[in-house]
């Protein structure tokens, strides 16, 4: 059986490089081509690749995908900074080339897809639910993708069902003392030296509450999920976002 060809784009980066080693070890892969800032994408068409995995910047990685929806190499995508207007624009390049799949995963980590299953499912039954994402200090951007993400799924599944607004005396705070306000639920964001990647979604009831809580120690725990992520997007065109689509949790 052939193997996929795959490419990695950022390969020098922290989640890249280790990507490149995940993608050489797997039987099943041909690493194509290692993509750094200034290389160029022509590089992805020529090496013949079949997915790219893209893990850069949210400055680089519109760019980078639109070259690859335009040339038909499906994407695994793990860059953060995802907003409505960005999704509806990969929405749009993704209708011109209808056979392409680009999957983006907020976390390619099994541990962290659970956390956010398991925050939405226990945010109705809790008054209060905040989150807490603790990174290393060189990561760009906050709150992080998974943290987001974990709030917008909490606020959909209160919506649904019906949940009061969170209850908050706060009349007076410095700014930013109450986090991020991501669709009605805090959000706070912790950057440690020693740290990698983690998070906590605390929840709050009368006389009790339940922390659930996830912890990347190495940039490993997120290899399994990108190589399904290659494996299953080549079959799967338009967008996916989120990995549980692929490790039929919904
Ligand atoms: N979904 C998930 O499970 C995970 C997602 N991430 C996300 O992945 C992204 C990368 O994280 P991390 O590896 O820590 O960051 P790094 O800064 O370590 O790596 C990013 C790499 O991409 C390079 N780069 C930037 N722009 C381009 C471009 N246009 N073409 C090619 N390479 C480019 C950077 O080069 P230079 O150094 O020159 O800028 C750098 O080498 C972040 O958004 C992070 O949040 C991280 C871990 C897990
Ligand atoms: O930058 C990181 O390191 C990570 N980024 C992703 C995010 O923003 O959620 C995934 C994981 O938390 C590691």
């Amino acid at each position: 059986m052939s193997k996929l060809r795959v490419a990695v784009i950022g390969a020098k980066g922290r989640i890249g490089s280790e990507a490149v080693k995940a993608v050489e070890a797997a039987d099943d892969m041909e690493l194509v081509a290692e993509l750094g800032r200034g290389d160029e994408l022509e590089t992805l068409a020529d090496a013949g690749a079949q997915v790219a995995v893209e893990l850069t910047h949210p400055d680089s990685v519109m760019g980078n995908l639109d070259f690859c929806v335009r040339h038909g190499i499906h994407a695994v995508v793990g860059t953060t900074g995802w907003t409505d207007e960005r999704l509806a624009r990969l929405r749009t390049s993704l209708e011109a080339s209808p056979e392409t799949g680009v999957l983006i995963a907020p976390n390619f980590s099994i541990g962290a897809v659970l956390t956010m299953r398991f925050a939405q499912l226990a945010a109705p039954y809790f008054e209060s639910v905040e989150v807490v994402e603790l990174h290393h200090p060189n990561k760009a951007d906050a709150p992080s993708g998974t943290a987001t993400r974990t709030a917008q799924l909490i606020a959909e599944a209160r919506r649904e069902a019906g949940s009061a607004p969170q209850p908050d005396a706060t009349t007076t705070a410095l700014d930013g003392a109450r986090g991020a306000d991501v669709d009605g639920v805090p959000v706070h964001s912790v950057r440690l030296r020693g740290l990698l990647a983690h998070q906590e979604v605390l929840l709050g009831g009368e006389g009790e509450t339940l922390t659930v809580r996830h912890d990347s120690l190495h940039h490993s725990s997120f290899m399994p999920g990108i190589l399904l992520g290659a494996r299953r997007v080549v079959s799967t065109p338009g967008l996916t976002f989120g990995l549980e689509h692929f490790l039929d949790l919904g």
